[in-house]
């Protein structure tokens, strides 16, 4: 779904897309996208297909987009793992917890205002799909600033919810942040992908990848 749309960006400069099964696909790219699935499984086959390693050294250096299970991989701490553990790549220094608002059937869409979209007034369509929840920030003073650039409002909270209110109203709570970014990394914890609206994607070249290769 990502190669799709991103095959479909007027943009000037052209994108070729790869899909990555191991060390010699990723050595070909200047960015990466980890997408959605399962975090537990993704880590096994990335560790089985030998990638783990190479991820890592990618992520020092070069722009990576997570979404939903890929933005549990770029996490340094997770909650919430499956027994046996859960192996993470880092990158972004922020704890997360799998499954943080339910299961499949606590899954749930929500109109964002992402900071920094084409068009940022108009609402575009988070689809949550067993989604991660941001539970902490945690960088360390030698880290890049951590940019929040979009929130769950009050109003588009899922039902399972029980944040506090106050901290909700405040927009404090950092279980309502779903998009943010960290010196060249981004994460999403919905699924831009599942959408008809390419602004997102548009936004990952324009904003992280072509800056990076300037
Ligand atoms: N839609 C998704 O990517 C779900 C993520 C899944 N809950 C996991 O832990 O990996």
């Amino acid at each position: 779904e990502h190669q799709t749309i991103l095959q479909r960006l007027s943009i000037k400069r052209r994108v070729i897309v790869v899909l990555v099964r191991t060390a010699e696909d990723l050595a070909k790219c200047d960015a990466l996208i980890i997408p959605g699935g399962e975090s537990t499984t993704m880590a096994i086959l990335a560790r089985s297909a030998g990638l783990l390693e190479p991820l890592r050294e990618f992520l020092r250096t070069k722009v990576v987009w997570g979404t939903c299970a890929g933005a549990i991989l770029l996490s340094t701490s997770v909650e919430n793992a499956k027994k046996g553990g859960q192996e993470l790549l880092g990158g972004i220094s922020v704890k997360i917890a799998r499954n943080g608002w339910g299961s499949q059937v606590e899954s749930f869409e929500a109109a964002l205002e992402v900071e920094g979209l084409r068009d940022s007034s108009r609402p575009y369509t988070g689809v949550f799909i067993r989604a991660p929840v941001v539970l902490e920030l945690t960088p360390s003073p030698l880290d890049p600033p951590i940019e929040i650039i979009a929130r769950l409002s009050p109003q588009c909270l899922p039902r399972s919810h029980d944040l506090p209110q106050a901290d909700i109203a405040a927009g404090s709570d950092p279980r309502t942040i779903v998009a943010l970014r960290q010196g060249h990394h981004l994460l999403t914890t919905f699924h831009p992908e599942l959408t008809d609206d390419n602004r997102f994607h548009e936004y990952f070249i324009q904003q992280c990848v072509l800056p990076s290769l300037a």
